[in-house]
């Protein structure tokens, strides 16, 4: 397991500042998925074909396989333009296949990480800002109006919630950072609450990071990407609220996403998985579900 996290794991060139973060000193990924290749033992060999796949940037004319996430399975060099899942860096490998929802129930909520459910099953846990729509991705991705608790008020979730799904996987709905109305002492209780979760969960497939594309890109997103990927946790970037293309002050939706994907071509050696949804049209919900399914089938070998 602690091999897969590293073939996973983000890898990071330089962030905000560059001399207080170091790059990671990390084999290139291409290598280890030749590795992989000479020695397939895959659970789904045939990736789920019903999601559309291309379109895969923000400027579909642009097909540059160095910004692709290449799961383990595929061989780089194979990668083609209609193995991109849409709105997506994320190319659909072999471990793709049970992404569907059959059945999700909650199991608990716990105020600290050890009182967590024991680590048994693979778990993908939701990060993001307050409000950012991390309880309304977890409804959306099951289909279920509120199995997970959705505010217009920041601050809604407050505790570790772990939803267990198709009786093999967990969801895990965390309370937001960054809420700009709390005072610093209370941010930085979230700190010291949540981070405990991160670096004591052996079962964490991925944190999916959500990063609302209607705003542009906050510091606070990049801290945190920052620190997942200076502790190794594998992570995915999810931008909700892409149905908000409407433009409001400053700049249109779709120019601040161009500036966070800039912002990842930039700042990673190895290009992380990022893909665009909306909780309220459903977009993306299918594709991100398959990308999770590669990762947790992987993980699960
Ligand atoms: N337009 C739009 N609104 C959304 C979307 N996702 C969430 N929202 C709205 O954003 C607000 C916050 O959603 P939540 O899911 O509660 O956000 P959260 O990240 O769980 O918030 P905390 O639990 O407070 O950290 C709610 O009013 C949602 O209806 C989306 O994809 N599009
Ligand atoms: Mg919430």
């Amino acid at each position: 397991m602690l091999l897969r996290n590293r073939l996973l794991r983000p890898q990071i060139t330089s962030f905000l500042s560059p001399s207080s973060s170091p790059p990671l000193k990390t084999q290139p990924l291409t290598l280890s998925f030749r590795t992989l290749i000479s020695n397939p033992t895959l659970r789904n060999p045939t990736p789920n074909r019903h999601v559309s796949a291309s379109k895969a940037t923000a400027n579909p004319a642009i097909f540059d396989k160095t910004l692709m996430f290449i799961p383990p399975g595929v061989d780089p060099a194979e990668v083609t333009e209609n193995m991109v899942l849409s709105g997506s860096n994320i190319v659909l490998g072999p471990y793709a296949g049970d992404a569907k929802i059959k059945e999700v129930e909650f199991v608990k909520s716990s105020a600290r990480a050890k009182d967590c459910p024991k680590h048994d099953r693979p778990e993908f846990a939701i990060l993001g800002r307050s409000n950012v729509g991390k309880s309304s991705l977890i409804n959306a991705l099951v289909r279920k109006k509120d199995v997970a608790l959705t505010s217009k008020k920041p601050g809604k979730t407050k505790l570790i919630n772990h939803f267990l799904v198709n009786k093999s996987w967990y969801f895990v709905d965390l309370p937001g950072y960054g809420f700009a109305k709390a005072p610093e002492a209370a941010r930085m209780d979230w700190s010291a609450f949540t981070k405990g979760f991160f670096l004591n969960r052996d079962t964490l497939v991925a944190v999916l990071l959500l990063v609302d594309a209607s705003v542009p890109p906050q510091k606070i997103d990049l801290d945190c990407a920052n620190w997942l990927g200076r502790n190794n946790i594998p992570m995915t970037f999810v931008f909700t609220k892409c149905d908000k293309m409407k433009a409001g002050k400053g700049k249109r939706p779709d120019e601040n996403l161009r500036d966070f994907q800039q912002f990842i071509r930039e700042n990673y050696r190895v290009q992380p998985p990022w893909i665009m949804t909306s909780s309220v049209t459903g977009f993306g919900r299918d594709e991100l579900l398959l990308h999770m399914s590669q990762l947790r089938n992987y993980w699960d070998q």
